[in-house]
């Protein structure tokens, strides 16, 4: 199958398309399509309109100034950081070659992020900074320090040394990858951090492969006094016309097995002079050249939907396609989503059987379908009814929902699912869950409470050891905080608002269980549906509360108000918590605040003084994680608020420091 197009645009909105993804790369960091397909529209764009002028604008440069933060301190690149040309087929390599006389090296094209350091008089590093806009650069020189395996001082007077920032990807798989999308993305957010220690926690590292201030005859040399010098460079190979595609299917062999990762391969003219001869334009050199690689993207022809009962129980479209390969796997199925977003894959008339399709794998891993290239002719039908048990369905906003009959094992399962989340009984799985339906030994959350560790045992991969701790933890949560208790039921608006309110305003469950709609929807924030709904939910639940109830003790809050800590220095701070923590839970660590004089707002405010989150959070927030919370705190910070980020155990010694006193 051949390789995505983007045919069936006009020239304007090839244009278009071409300037929305080189901002969003360049400027906003969030790219929304692989490299390969926008390097594939430009191509397109080159061969349909190649006077177009926004081919010129293509890169940094192309974005606008913004790509350099306003506030940073700045570095003129002279001669300018210039992008590279490039090929994608042996043929234009070939032609490209025969500009010039005595052969080529060749490097893996290293997919970071470009940068400078420039060396003193004395050969101390003492500037760096970011390719930028190709002209003007951001100071990263504190940054850059804290890469591992660069000299800081070299044997060598005022040079400037080029090249490319990664991170490897075993620190990616190691550290960050169920977190972020690209080791690349990862290293632009890391060489910009405002705490230049921080930096260090990337483990990123420094290729090494373009020295100005000194005079060589060839690129190889050049190379070899990088390496001299304490560099780090990529493997270069030295080769003739008659090598060039197969070095680059050597280097593409190998592509997975070279610690970094890479978009292609760039090959150079060895001689400098020829270089010189050759020149540059004002977007790349003449005298280099990137043949970039493909494969992680194909076509493909949607044959079916099928449609999947979800753990929330919405019924969302998996598209059943024809077989393509994608970064070296065959692919035949694809998650659509949900409704929503498969009905916006087809556009105006909605996705149709037999579209020609745009296949991707992003990131490498999960494929996705990206985009229709050519509309089919038969309409995809949207199921009247639950596949699994045969409900009636009905759009909900972006959803196919189904009031999922109660033989409907997808409904059953999440259920369960929903009652141990709420619970809090760890270990219990949607694998382990489907195990213990299917073995029809857990089907109602009721059954939950006579499991014994031998019927667990009789499962596939569970032990004794891990039997026991299961019960154990179904065992501890017999007394349950009455709130608790009623969001387990999973009834539809009695969440964790209502049933906080009903846990304050009722002290039994009876209570709770005989309120009337109408003065329920007259409570603060509640209001006729959610009135409606909980009290209706409530008595078509009886029979499950009931039987619950033989297993449970419930846990009403008790009315007394906690001793309040005098000369607390939480005494009058906002404090929010996020994340989840070990000690206590939020609401009691709210209370505990509180008693102290404390207010506990309900999301991040501009006179927030803490923010506190589990230590395991707090661990990832110092490699680099942040949560929205966390993004929103430091925006206010870095516009003058002073909100402490503190975890947990830092928490926990404010709380004691007020009861010292
Ligand atoms: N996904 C998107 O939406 C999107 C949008 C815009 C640009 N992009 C991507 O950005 C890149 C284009 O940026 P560009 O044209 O400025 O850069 P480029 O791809 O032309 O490459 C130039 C860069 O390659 C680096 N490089 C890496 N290894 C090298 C080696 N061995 N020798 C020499 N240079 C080496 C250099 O540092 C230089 O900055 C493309 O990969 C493109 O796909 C993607
Ligand atoms: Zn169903």
């Amino acid at each position: 199958m051949s390789a995505p197009t983007w045919e069936d645009l006009s020239i304007d909105e090839l244009e278009e398309h071409v300037r929305y993804h080189n901002r969003k790369y360049w400027v906003d960091d969030a790219p929304e399509i692989p490299d390969e397909s926008f390097d594939r529209l430009v191509e397109t764009l080159k061969r349909r309109a190649p006077e177009s002028a926004v081919l010129s604008q293509i890169g940094p440069a192309g974005a606008d100034v913004d790509v350099v933060d306003p506030q940073a301190e700045k570095l003129a690149h002279s001669p300018a950081m210039l992008s590279l040309d490039k090929a994608y087929d042996e043929e234009t390599l070939l032609k490209w070659y025969d500009k010039f006389e005595g052969g080529v090296v060749v490097t893996p094209k290293v997919d970071g992020v470009a940068g400078c350091l420039r060396y003193d008089a004395r050969g101390h590093l003492h500037v760096a900074a970011t390719r930028g806009t190709g002209a003007i650069g951001e100071v990263i020189t504190e940054q850059v320090r804290r890469i591992k395996g660069l000299p800081l001082q070299v044997e060598a007077t005022g040079i400037e040394v080029r090249g490319e920032a990664y991170m490897p990807v075993a620190v990616f798989e190691r550290k960050f990858k169920h977190e972020y999308a690209s080791p690349r993305n990862l290293t632009a957010g890391a060489l910009k951090l405002k705490d230049p220690d921080k930096t260090a926690d990337y483990e990123i590292r420094f290729f090494a492969f373009d020295l100005l201030g000194e005079d060589f005859d060839t690129e190889s040399q050049k190379m070899a006094r990088l390496e001299a010098l304490g560099f780090e460079i990529p493997e270069h190979h030295r080769v003739e016309r008659d090598q060039i595609q197969a070095t680059y299917d050597d280097i593409a062999a190998r592509r997975s097995q070279l610690g970094y990762e890479t978009d292609g391969v760039v090959y150079k003219a060895e001689r400098i002079g020829e270089q010189e001869r050759l020149g540059h334009t004002a977007h790349h050199p003449r005298w280099a050249i990137a043949y970039k690689f493909q494969g992680d993207a194909g076509e493909s022809v949607l044959r079916e939907v099928v449609w999947n009962v979800s753990r929330t129980g919405a019924i969302n479209p998996v598209g059943i396609v024809d077989p393509v390969v994608l970064s070296g796997a065959t692919v035949t199925r694809v998650s659509l989503h949900n409704l929503a977003i498969m009905e916006h894959l087809g556009g105006e008339a909605g996705l149709r059987l037999g579209s020609r399709v745009l296949m991707m794998r992003r990131g490498g891993v999960i494929p996705n379908m990206e985009r229709v290239l050519e509309a089919g002719d038969t309409p995809v039908e949207i199921p009247a009814a639950c596949p699994e048990c045969g409900a009636p369905t009905e759009r909900q906003n972006d959803v196919l929902m189904a009031d999922h009959k109660d033989n409907c094992r997808a409904a059953k399962i999440r259920q369960i699912e929903h009652f141990v989340s709420r619970l809090e009984i760890k270990g219990f799985g949607p694998k382990l869950l489907e195990q213990l339906y299917d073995a029809e030994l857990v089907t109602t959350p009721v059954d939950l409470f006579t499991l014994s560790v031998s019927e667990l045992m009789g499962l596939e991969r569970v032990g004794e050891i891990l039997a026991e701790k299961l019960i154990d933890r179904i065992q501890g949560r017999r007394e349950v905080a009455v709130d608790k208790f009623l969001q387990a039921l999973g009834i539809h608006e009695l969440g964790k608002h209502v049933s906080a309110i009903l846990a304050e305003r009722y002290d039994s469950l009876e209570a709770i269980r005989s309120i009337d709609a109408e003065a329920f929807a007259e409570v603060h924030t509640i209001g006729e549906v959610i009135a409606r709904s909980v009290t209706e939910g409530l008595k078509e639940q009886a029979e499950l509360i009931d039987a619950l109830l033989e297993h449970l003790t419930l846990v009403f809050p008790s009315p007394a108000e906690e001793p309040r800590v005098e000369g607390s220095p939480l005494a009058g701070k906002r404090v929010l918590f996020t994340g989840a923590m070990e000690a206590m839970t939020r609401k009691d660590a709210q209370r505990e605040v509180e008693a102290r004089g404390g207010q506990c707002p309900s999301s991040v405010v501009k006179d927030l003084d803490y923010l506190v989150m589990g230590d395991a959070d707090m661990e990832r927030f110092e490699q680099g994680w942040r949560s929205s919370k966390l993004k929103k705190a430091e925006a206010i910070n870095a516009q003058g608020g002073a909100i402490t980020i503190l975890g947990e155990s830092g928490f926990l010694k404010l709380l004691n420091d007020g009861a010292d006193q």
